[in-house]
């Protein structure tokens, strides 16, 4: 089709959390300054990127943490000159619902002998297995910076690591250590905690997920200052796309007659905004919000075979915010002077009612070191279900303010794990089915760049450039 070697007019992005803003920023990148950019939001820019307040200062409600080795994320953060400074955290206990299995020191020698006694050399052998894992996914920022696409996830990771990425997808994570050799009871009291408080789910979710998620183990880990979100809005201002704040509400391809003569294939998005209904005219759309149940409610009109349809579901977490005083005598302190920690992970214990619960510094002071929290502080709680009353009178002593955030958090990882589509059309692209690989901030990042080249590539025919074979191999003679 001759038409596709000029440059496309419009793009609509749907969605404009980290995945649409980052993916409207590289389109501008690659297609250049004459494309049209339109991305529709039906909430808040930034999506799971928001902050809530309480007793008037904000604290991040939703995505948190991020990895010193995000370097897209770090990227935006300078370019659009805001800041990350390094989050530290105060002092962590492993609950499983009677005593702590594990209690941090202040001192770094007791800590170090504390885990060799609990499990030996399990978390000098995790954080091996864990940077094995990361040095090949590093190797995504390489590919992209030679503008190198994939047209799968499986693709994408199977260009990282191998099989070996492909099984970690496939596998839990419990049955994944267990096989790499670790103890059952590391796996229960370090490695399910984690996932709990990071993906609300235990050591059942895939190996892939399991890694990112004990990645946050590692130290150096930052937020932006003033809100991740910031990032959201910085990102959509310097992309120069125009935001539309509508609910995208059907898709359909229409064919349309060029001044030219011929005809052009455009995709009609129709959307609800304050002033009514409306349907525009796009040449490429990309998709950067879940398709999945109850999510984003597109319908795809009239196609033929009709697209893809994700019936699996995105899980209930719920981020409650209470300023008060810990109750120490529920998690066995008498004496509350003795309670020292800021951070309690659970173990898998279906008596627990949280996943988790940690203080919290506000956006603007992500740097504050949190302190032995005696006196009353912002605690943030992460459970499946809202608490009760009588949950927050066991969790609190004294308690002045709660405030509440429902989300549909992440992907409800289970096995065998297929992960959506890329490519939903001829020049339709879904940037969330990245999330069921793992669900993060940088992965959105990631997928909305290899979104961006990978229509690139499709627009002007390159096809070398999406889904190479062995392209660690060939980048490193290149260079
Ligand atoms: C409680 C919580 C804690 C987290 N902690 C971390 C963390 O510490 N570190 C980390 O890296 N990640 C974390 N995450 C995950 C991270 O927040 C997400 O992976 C990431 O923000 C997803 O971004 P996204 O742009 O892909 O999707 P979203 O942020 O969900 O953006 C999609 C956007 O599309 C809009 N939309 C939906 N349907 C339509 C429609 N029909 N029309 C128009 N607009 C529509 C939505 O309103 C939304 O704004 C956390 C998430 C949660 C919920
Ligand atoms: C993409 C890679 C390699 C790493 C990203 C690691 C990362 C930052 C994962 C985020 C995990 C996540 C969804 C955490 C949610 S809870 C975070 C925090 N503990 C909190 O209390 O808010």
């Amino acid at each position: 089709a001759s038409e596709l070697r000029y440059p496309p007019g419009k793009i609509a992005v749907i969605g404009a959390g980290i995945g649409g803003t980052s993916a409207a920023y590289f389109l501008r990148q690659k297609f250049g300054k004459d494309v049209q950019i339109d991305v529709f939001e039906k909430g808040t820019v930034g999506g799971r990127l928001a902050t809530i307040n309480v007793e008037g200062k904000n604290y991040e409600a939703g995505g948190s943490i991020i990895r010193p080795l995000n370097l897209h994320m770090k990227h935006f953060v300078k370019v659009l000159g805001l800041s990350g400074p390094e989050n530290r955290n105060g002092l962590l206990g492993i609950y499983n619902g009677d005593e702590f299995v594990f209690e941090e020191s202040s001192w770094y020698i007791i800590n170090i002998l504390k885990l060799l006694w609990h499990y030996g050399f399990s978390p000098l052998r995790m954080n091996m297995w864990v940077e094995d894992i990361m040095d090949k996914f590093m190797r995504i920022y390489r590919y992209q910076s030679h503008d190198y696409s994939f047209s799968s996830i499986e693709g994408l990771l199977h260009a990282l690591g191998g099989n070996d990425f492909i099984q970690l997808l496939n596998r839990t994570i419990n049955e994944t250590m267990q096989k790499a050799g670790f103890s059952q009871k590391f796996i229960y009291e370090v490695v399910a905690p984690a996932m709990r408080v990071n993906y609300g789910q235990g050591a059942n979710i895939n190996g892939f997920v399991g890694a990112v998620s004990m990645a946050t183990a590692d130290s150096g880990l930052w937020s932006v200052k003033g809100g991740n979100k910031l990032v959201c809005n910085g990102l959509l201002y310097a992309s120069k796309a125009q935001l539309l704040s509508g609910t995208v509400l059907s898709i359909e391809e229409k064919t349309r007659p060029k001044r030219t003569g011929g005809t052009v294939k455009l995709y009609e998005v129709s959307y609800n905004s304050a002033s009514g209904s409306t349907t525009d005219m796009y040449d490429i759309v990309l998709i950067a919000t879940p398709l999945n149940r109850n999510m984003s409610n597109i319908t795809f009109r009239n196609f033929n075979p009709p697209l893809a349809q994700f019936s699996d579901h995105y899980h209930q977490t719920v981020a409650t915010f209470v300023h008060g005083r810990i109750n120490t005598s529920s998690f066995g302190y008498k004496d509350p002077s003795h309670f020292y920690l800021a951070s309690i992970f659970t173990t898998e214990n279906p008596k627990l009612f949280i996943n988790s619960l940690g203080v919290v510094s506000p956006v603007q002071n992500t740097h504050e070191e949190v302190r032995q929290p005696m006196g009353p502080a912002v605690w943030k709680v992460f459970s499946k279900e809202p608490l009760t009353k009588e949950q927050m009178n066991l969790l609190f002593s004294s308690y002045d303010s709660v405030k509440e955030k429902k989300w549909l958090a992440y992907p409800h990882y289970s096995l065998p794990n297929k992960c959506p589509p890329i490519i939903l059309h001829d020049r339709i692209y879904y940037l969330n089915g990245i999330e069921w690989a793992a669900s993060a901030m940088e992965m959105s990042a990631i997928a909305a760049k290899n979104a961006a080249l990978l229509s690139y590539h499709h627009w002007y025919g390159n096809i070398d450039m999406i889904d190479q074979e062995d392209l660690n191999e060939k980048l490193k003679t290149e260079l």
